[in-house]
Order: C-alpha cells, then structure tokens, then sequence
C-alpha cells in the first residue's frame, strides 16, 4: 500500500449533498464492461500476474482455524507454483498477492505463518477486519477495542465497516466521526471503509457514503463485506470511481479501491483491471491503490497461467496449493 495517507478532510455535507447519478449512463457503462471480450496471449498472462499482486487473499469463516489460516498465508507467498513460474520465466521474479485478509482472532496466527514463510512472507501486509464485521452492530467502545486489538497483535491493514443505520437514516456526520475516531485508533495503520454497498439502498448512498468515508480519513474504500445478499458489482464501482476522482480534485489526495466478494474468475479480474485503468490510470492497477477482496480468485488465476504456459487444463493434483 502507498506510504502517503489520506488524512482527511472536515466533514461538509455542502460537498455531497446535490449529487446526481445519471442511472442510464452508469448502467451503460457497467453493461459495457460485463460484456466485454479478453485480452489474449501474453497480454493476458501479463494482466492475471497483476491480478495476483493486487488480491487481499481473504479468509474469514466462523471455521477458520490456525492450519487453514496457515495454508492461506502460505500460498499468499507462494501464489503460482514454481514450475508454471518457470515456464512463464519469471521464476527469478517474487511474486506474492497483495496482503492476507483475516479475522482478529487469526492476525497472530497470520503473522507467525507469514514469517515460517520466509522473506516473501513476511513483506506481506495483514489486513484486519475489524469493527463488529461484517454489520458492525456493536457498541462504537468495543469496535474501537477490536481494531487496537488486531493492530496490537500485528495488522497492518485494517477493513472497518461503516454504520448502515446511521447512512440510511441519512445521520452522515454520524458516519463520520465513527469513521474519524476509527481513523485514529488506527494510528499509522492503514483504514480501508466497507461501505457494503449492498445494503445502501441507492447509488447515491454509494456516492454519500464513499465521500463521507474519504472525508474522514480512508485510505481506501471497500465495496463490501463478502457476507450482503448483492456484493461487487460494476454499477456500484462507476459510482464509487468517481466519488475517488472527485476526492483527489477536491484534495489532491489518491483514495484506493477495493473490490471485494464475489469475484472469482480471471477473465473478471482482468475487466475490473482494464476498468481502473479506463476510469483511474494506470496507478490503479497497483496494489497500492487496488485491491481485490477475494477468497478463491487465486486459484482460477493459477489455472488460466498454467494453460497459457502448458496449453492444457491441470488435474487437481498438478496445483495441489491451488
Ligand atoms: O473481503 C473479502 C470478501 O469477504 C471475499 O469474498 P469472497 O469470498 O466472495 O471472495
């Protein structure tokens, strides 16, 4: 993630409150996307490596235990086998995903994994999530505790959720200083915004509470938990998109973006990329200012390489970490 922070602005509702979404446009747009062909060849190859780099690989099950939290951390290090990296020639190349992504409870789990796996593993960023995820219905003292809890413990991302009641009953100074005060406990640990777009109930509360996030300090802003009925879906990313780019004009600041649940093919991955780069620039196809959300993109990113550099399909056994 970039070393620059957003240290936000001063609540001013007078910055969102007129919004106008032009609905047909963004639906346009958004068709445009999902109908769109892939890249080929070595293109191709080239854009699922970038994927890679930038998945937080996410593992947050109530069965979550020390040995799959393990395995995962393991394979963040390790995210294509050698030989498909060989024969890709970019064996000589370290190439790890973007962060692990965990419950508070796994974070030490995930930073003693990390390290058994060597230098690739331990420059690996441990995102949190934090704050009473994935409703955040909890008393604010608590998800304030959580967060220092999981940066107490070795976090160095931590994915809060923004307060639905308060967005939908429009009380955004509410969000606000939730999110200001999560801000500040996090301290110099990155904050990622859930928004979980799902449950926002229109695409201007997208835009609202994209805005009061940056606002208040994101460092990113997420669209979802990975847990609501209707997760990352294009429309919902136009929406945010711009409320970065109007961010960025207003501040000067760059926010990230993060994409998360649902997405689990390569060819999506590489239309969401070609998306950030159309929309944002070639600097959001970086880790440092996009990040997929992600529990099992990785393993279909793996097969797509292993057929672009063997021209077949592999059994299970040939990816047995896939
Ligand atoms: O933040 C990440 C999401 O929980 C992952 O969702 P997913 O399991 O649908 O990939």
């Amino acid at each position: 993630m970039a070393d620059h922070r957003n240290p936000g602005i001063a609540f001013d509702e007078a910055v969102f409150s007129n919004v106008h979404i032009n609905l047909p446009a963004v639906q346009r747009r958004a068709a445009d996307l999902a109908s769109r062909r892939a890249v080929k060849k070595q293109w191709q190859a080239a854009w699922q490596l970038r994927a890679i780099t930038c998945i937080d690989l996410t593992t947050l099950a109530g069965d979550d235990t020390s040995a799959n939290v393990s395995r995962l951390c393991f394979k963040a290090a390790h995210p294509v086998s050698h030989s498909v990296l060989n024969m890709l020639k970019m064996g000589h190349q370290d190439l790890s995903v973007g962060a692990v992504c965990v419950y508070p409870n796994q974070v030490q789990t995930a930073k003693d994994a990390l390290k058994k796996a060597g230098s690739s593993g331990s420059s690996i960023p441990i995102a949190s999530v934090a704050t009473g995820f994935p409703c955040g219905q909890t008393p604010l003292a608590s998800r304030l505790e959580e967060i220092k809890t999981a940066v107490k413990d070795g976090a160095t991302e931590i994915d809060i959720v923004i307060n639905r009641t308060y967005a939908l009953t429009g009380n955004w100074k509410g969000v606000y200083d939730e999110v200001r005060q999560m801000r500040d406990v996090c301290g110099s640990t990155h904050m990622k915004t859930i928004l979980a777009t799902g449950e926002l109930g229109s695409l201007r509360n997208v835009y609202k509470a994209s805005m009061v996030c940056m606002m208040a300090g994101a460092d990113f802003i997420k669209t979802s938990t990975g847990k609501e009925g209707v997760n990352a879906t294009f429309m919902v990313a136009l929406v945010m998109i711009r409320a970065i780019r109007d961010y960025h004009v207003l501040t000067g600041v760059k926010v990230g973006f993060k994409p998360a649940g649902g997405i689990r093919t390569a060819k999506e991955a590489c239309v969401w990329l070609s998306m950030m780069k159309e929309e944002l620039g070639d600097d959001y196809t970086h880790p440092s200012l996009f990040r997929f959300g992600a529990s099992a993109l990785l393993g279909d990113l793996e097969r797509q390489l292993y057929y672009y550099a063997t021209g077949q399909y592999p059994a299970q056994n040939e990816l047995p970490m896939g």
